[in-house]
């Protein structure tokens, strides 16, 4: 299992006593990225910074291309130009198992969970742990009670417990609790970022509040968290920065502290231009 990033010592809360750290490097950064889709252009010179230590949302209209983004950031997609960078260093993500390797992992909306199996079968899905011995490793006997050991540890980490067995099939959990385990997986293999696309989308009330929570847990473990979604509440109750993707390309990145959802909405439509927003409505760190 890949390494966690260390929790914030005292030297780096010193350097970066603010969060989001948008003095920082970027952990994850797309540069000019571009995708075209025959006379379509999906992504039109698109940027994003992701800091440490923050959950950034990506917004935007229908069409306005957070999909190709969000799809080329976790190796789903292959842009005609641009480029990509995981702590300053251009990366190349021709596919989802090499984002992946890169420490970014993605919770899908379509949830990527086996419902026939057990939740830690699921959590370890093509990581399967084996017990030791001497054949090559697929060779070796699952080591089914380490699994649910460790699932067990992730899930406590994340503060689910509303989930009590992990030996219990996924296909009997709620909507929201199917989504906590593939964020539980995310978050126990993604060392570096976790992007999560419309997470609370098919759920309802209550299991959207678990799902905002985990997501905040998942930020304040150490892994910052780039959430797409189209609900506002949602977006402004948890974001420490606002990405606003339009027409295939930022036009802002907002401060939900200094930026009313109303305006954030008439930018993401663009009924306001982003420059005749006060200063305060604009975040650090997310260049025009
Ligand atoms: N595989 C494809 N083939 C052709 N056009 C595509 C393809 N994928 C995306 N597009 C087009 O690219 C543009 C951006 O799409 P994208 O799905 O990235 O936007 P989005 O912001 O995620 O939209 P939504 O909120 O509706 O999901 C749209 O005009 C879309 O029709």
């Amino acid at each position: 299992m890949s390494e966690k990033p260390a929790p914030e010592t005292a030297a780096s809360a010193a350097a970066a006593p603010e969060r989001p750290a948008t003095g920082q490097t970027p952990i994850l950064q797309a540069r000019g990225l571009v995708k075209r889709y025959g006379r379509v252009t999906a992504l039109a010179g698109a940027d994003l910074e992701l800091y440490p230590g923050e959950i950034l949302a990506v917004i935007g209209d229908n069409g306005a291309g957070k999909s190709s983004l969000i799809k080329a950031l976790s190796g789903a997609l292959v842009p005609d130009a641009g480029e990509i960078l995981v702590d300053g260093t251009p990366v190349r993500l021709p596919s989802p198992i090499a984002a992946r390797e890169a420490g970014i992992e993605t919770v899908h909306q379509s949830l990527a969970v086996s419902p026939s199996l057990d939740i830690a079968t699921n959590l370890f899905l093509g990581r399967e742990l084996r017990k030791p011995g001497i054949l090559g490793s697929v060779f070796r006997m699952l080591d089914r009670s380490r699994m649910r050991d460790e699932a067990r540890r992730h899930l406590d980490d994340l503060g689910i417990m509303t989930i009590q067995n992990p030996g219990q099939a996924v296909e009997t959990l709620s909507g929201g609790q199917r989504q906590a385990v593939a964020v539980a997986r995310a978050a126990a293999f993604g060392n570096k970022v976790v992007i999560m696309d419309e997470p609370t989308a098919a759920l309802g009330v209550r299991e959207s509040r678990a799902v905002l929570d985990l997501t905040l847990r998942v930020r304040d473990n150490g892994l910052p968290v780039i959430l797409i979604s189209h609900n506002m509440p949602h977006v402004f109750e948890v974001a420490d920065r606002v990405h606003v993707q339009r027409l295939g390309r930022r036009i802002a990145t907002l401060d939900p502290a200094g930026c009313g959802m109303a305006d954030a909405v008439a930018v993401m439509t663009g009924a306001v231009d982003p420059a005749d927003l006060p200063e305060e409505a604009h975040a650090p760190g997310g260049s025009l």
